[in-house]
């Protein structure tokens, strides 16, 4: 293990006592020297000494005599002043529960002016070698997505951390659908940023993914119409602010949907690769997806809840109830080109988790600016007779190319989903009663195995394809019996991908391996997420306030 060296060491004052304060180039940890400090008493039997690693420090600034006054009334305090004059404050990623992060406070108060501009210069200089870091955001604002909160939760809970982190933004509030995709596509001067940020649901995330992609490939002369064109990857990061009515790649990506754990992701400057999977008719392109490709069931829910955007995130409830209730079915043929051996199977328990290890197994096929290398192409990988053929009467076919977790279903539509392993989870749910279809749908919010049902099937695949059977297509009006009755909404069905409607029902799809890098790093584990009671705030652990003096 390389040897820590110390570039600071110095006895300073925090709160009412001393503390011995070290910062190294991970690490800046502080303790304190006298035993003036009760443990805390919470259920965390805390230590006496606090660490803050220097990846997760958000700012480090000479503390204003104002916030030092506001903070400062007590008679302790006041004298803490007198004999410690100069103090820095230094923000720093607080972990909570369920996977939210909070940016906390401590501030270190000095005796001499040349020691407290020391200490602040010599941590900002460590800030500065993570080059990992954003300097510069482009922010794209849905002010219309979810429950139209996506301005504001900007401007107070995000915008402030950008400023404290100094990072630029440029912001652009979007006037109309495809706004974002747009200039991203044309317009934007992508030179000068290290990022992309959007504030709001999936829809708008699917907006900047389109508006990269398509950049890129243009610049590139890669061809997005030829289904087996090799997607050069995006350069710049993608920032979800969640402000939507779903938010399931935010949620999968990160653990939960909350904005101010989002912006802290992207100020820390986190790298999470992802897969895309794009979909064809024919040679044409369609779209691209990451999270749900949903044909039947969700696809009629999409389609359905369109009709009632204004009630916002509850248009998917009452759209489920109704096609719920509707009970459709839909025939054809999927057929799919099976994932390689090694990389696991939808039921095998392993979750992907941030550093997931069947991830980093495909990350060898890319290198880190990600050039395929020559080991990817293997060949007669693709070969026809690896193609596995279904044909059926389905309820709903589903292809997850992440879990899907979100919200309403914590665990998601497939658990075991990976977010960058190449592969998509084929989800076949066929025709079976309303009672056995409502118990598939409950388990997607318990405990249970929902692939666990004798008309459900999954599969882990590079590629598929799905053909709808055409000679049993009849029009609306040649029904004799109401649709209701005979299965049929509408005669084909259409499959939702990530939230928009397909213009095509017979589509080609196929999984690029990690075409985008995200600013988070996947679902923490729940040591991960245990800290040490560091604390000017309640301790982290127990959430109990510090039993300072
Ligand atoms: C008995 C309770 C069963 C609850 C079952 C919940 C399963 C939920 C699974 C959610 C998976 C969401 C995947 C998200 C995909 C997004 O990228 C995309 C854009 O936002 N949304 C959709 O494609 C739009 C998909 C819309 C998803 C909303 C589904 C709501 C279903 C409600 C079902 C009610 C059945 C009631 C039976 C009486
Ligand atoms: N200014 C705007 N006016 C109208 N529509 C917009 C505007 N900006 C973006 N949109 C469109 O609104 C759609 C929905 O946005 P968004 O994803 O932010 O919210 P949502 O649909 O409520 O959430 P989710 O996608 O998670 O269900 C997007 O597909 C986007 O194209
Ligand atoms: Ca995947």
């Amino acid at each position: 293990m390389e040897k820590q060296v110390t570039l600071l060491s110095s006895q300073l004052f925090q709160k009412h006592r001393q503390v011995e304060v070290v910062l190294n180039r991970s690490v800046l940890a502080w303790k304190p020297v006298e035993k003036s400090r009760k443990p805390c008493s919470g259920t965390c039997d805390s230590v006496q000494s606090y660490s803050v690693e220097v990846c997760e420090i958000v700012a480090v600034r000479k503390t204003e005599d104002d916030d030092q006054d506001a903070a400062q009334t007590g008679k302790h305090q006041k004298k803490t002043k007198q004999l410690y004059p100069y103090a820095f404050t230094v923000s720093y990623v607080r972990r909570t529960r369920q996977h939210q992060w909070r940016c906390s406070e401590v501030t270190f108060h000095c005796a001499n002016q040349a020691l407290c501009e020391e200490w602040v210069q010599v941590t900002n200089e460590q800030l500065s070698l993570l080059t990992n870091r954003p300097k510069s955001l482009l922010v794209y604002i849905n002010p219309f997505g979810g429950k139209r909160h996506g301005k504001r939760i900007y401007e107070q809970k995000v915008a402030p951390m950008f400023r404290l982190a100094g990072i630029a933004t440029t912001v652009i509030v979007t006037e109309r659908a495809n706004h974002a995709e747009d200039h991203l596509k044309t317009e934007a001067n992508l030179d000068k940023y290290d990022g992309v940020v959007c504030v709001g649901g999936d829809g708008m995330f699917s907006e900047v993914l389109h508006g990269l992609v398509a950049r890129t490939q243009n610049d590139h002369g890669v061809d997005q119409n030829q289904p087996d064109a090799e997607l050069v990857p995006c350069s710049l990061r993608i920032g979800i602010i969640p402000a939507g009515s779903t938010d399931c790649i935010c949620f999968a990506t990160v653990g939960t949907n909350d904005p101010v754990t989002s912006a802290l992701h992207i100020i820390v400057g986190d790298s999470q690769p992802m897969d895309v999977c794009s979909v064809h008719h024919n040679d044409v392109f369609l779209r691209y997806s990451v999270s749900l490709l949903g044909y039947g069931f969700y696809g009629d829910v999409l389609s359905d809840s369109e009709r009632n955007r204004w009630l916002g995130p509850a248009r998917y409830d009452l759209a489920g109830v109704k096609t719920f209730l509707s009970h459709n079915y839909y025939e054809g043929t999927v057929s799919f080109l099976p994932a390689e051996d090694d990389v696991g199977n939808p039921r095998d328990k392993l979750q992907c988790r941030s550093g997931c290890s069947i991830c980093q197994h495909n990350r060898s096929s890319k290198d880190e600016h990600g050039d395929v290398s020559e080991e990817k192409e293997k060949p007669g990988k693709d070969d026809s007779s690896d193609w596995n053929e279904i044909h059926g009467k389905f309820i709903a076919i589903n292809a997850a190319n992440m879990s899907c977790a979100c919200p309403r279903s914590p665990k998601g539509l497939s658990p075991f989903a990976h977010l960058a392993d190449g592969n998509a989870d084929l989800i076949l749910v066929r025709n079976c009663s309303r009672l056995d279809f409502f118990k598939h749908l409950l388990r997607h919010t318990n405990k249970d195995d929902q692939f666990d049902h004798p008309f459900v099937e999954v599969h882990r695949v590079r590629k598929f394809r799905f053909e709808p059977e055409c000679h049993k297509l009849v029009s609306l009006e040649d029904l004799s019996e109401p649709p209701t009755k005979t299965g049929y909404s509408t005669p084909l069905g259409s499959w939702s991908c990530d939230g928009e409607i397909l213009p095509e029902v017979a589509i080609q799809v196929s999984v690029q391996c990690q075409l985008i890098r995200l600013f988070a790093r996947g679902i923490e584990e729940q040591q991960q997420q245990q800290q040490q009671c560091v604390s000017d705030d309640p301790c982290t652990l127990c959430a109990l306030e510090p039993t300072t003096d």
